[in-house]
């Protein structure tokens, strides 16, 4: 579904991906895990046209692209989820997932659809909010993950890339948003995550792909692969 080829990046001297190669496809979980420096931001700005290549290839559907920016990625159905997850605090749930989005789509929802459409989201997503009344400042990281995860879903995307999901997380809230990607797959979306954690993405990901100083070290079966074969790859460090 997506794909990079033989994808480099550099920033003067600091070669950030060098001959990245990685695909998802529908139904599939894909972590990118790796140390700090490793190059995961960059690939996640290639991947949804926050950056462009110096060389290689970025594929939809096996067809070369030119992700100019992140319109034209997310008009490709690649969203993007940061870290930040640019929500406005002192919105409810409803007003974060419109927002942008009714001029977007060229069409004026009113509340009741709107809020309708935000309880149907965030249901097939299994994610647990009081309200969707309530501004984003009273939820928690989990929920507000969620939020920015059923936002990115209004576009109808066929790829998610989450970049660093967990990172901010607390262990529960961390299991409630394993079900949530778990949801994504069932739902037949291409997922790729970041990640430094190796336990969160040994649970959710069905591939795992190791970045070492820009380049891939190991892309691993997630159900075969061993914690320590993963640090190994990830530090370059045999055990
Ligand atoms: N804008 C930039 N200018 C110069 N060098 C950069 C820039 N962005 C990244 N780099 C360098 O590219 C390399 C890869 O960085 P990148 O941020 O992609 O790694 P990362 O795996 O996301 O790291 P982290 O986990 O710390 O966020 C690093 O050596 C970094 O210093």
């Amino acid at each position: 579904m997506l794909a990079l080829r033989a994808v480099s990046k550099s920033y003067g001297a600091a070669r950030a991906l060098v001959d990245v190669d990685l695909q998802v496809h529908a139904h599939e979980v894909v972590a990118v895990i790796g140390d700090n420096g490793a190059g995961k931001s960059t690939l996640v700005g290639a991947l949804t046209g926050a950056l462009a290549p110096d060389t290689g290839e970025v594929l939809v559907d096996g067809q070369p692209v030119t992700l100019s920016d992140p319109s034209v990625a997310r008009g490709l159905g690649i969203a993007a989820v940061f870290q930040d997850l640019a929500l406005c605090a002192n919105l409810d749930v409803v007003e974060n997932l419109y927002l942008g989005h009714e001029a977007e789509r060229g069409m004026l929802l009113d509340e009741v659809t709107m809020e309708k459409h935000a309880w149907e989201l965030l249901n097939q997503l299994a994610a647990r909010v009081p309200s969707v009344r309530v501004p984003v400042a009273a939820l928690s990281g989990g929920q507000r993950q969620a939020v920015a995860i059923a936002r990115s879903l209004l576009g109808e995307p066929r790829v998610i890339v989450l970049d660093e999901p967990t990172a901010a997380l607390g262990l529960r809230q961390t299991a409630e948003f394993l079900t949530l990607v778990e949801r994504l797959r069932e739902r037949g979306h291409g997922v790729v995550l970041t990640s430094h954690s190796l336990a969160d993405v040994q649970a959710v990901a069905d591939r795992i792909v190791v970045l070492r100083l820009g380049r891939v070290n190991g892309v691993f079966d997630a159900a075969r692969t061993s914690y320590e074969e993963l640090l190994a790859a990830v530090t370059g460090i045999a055990r």
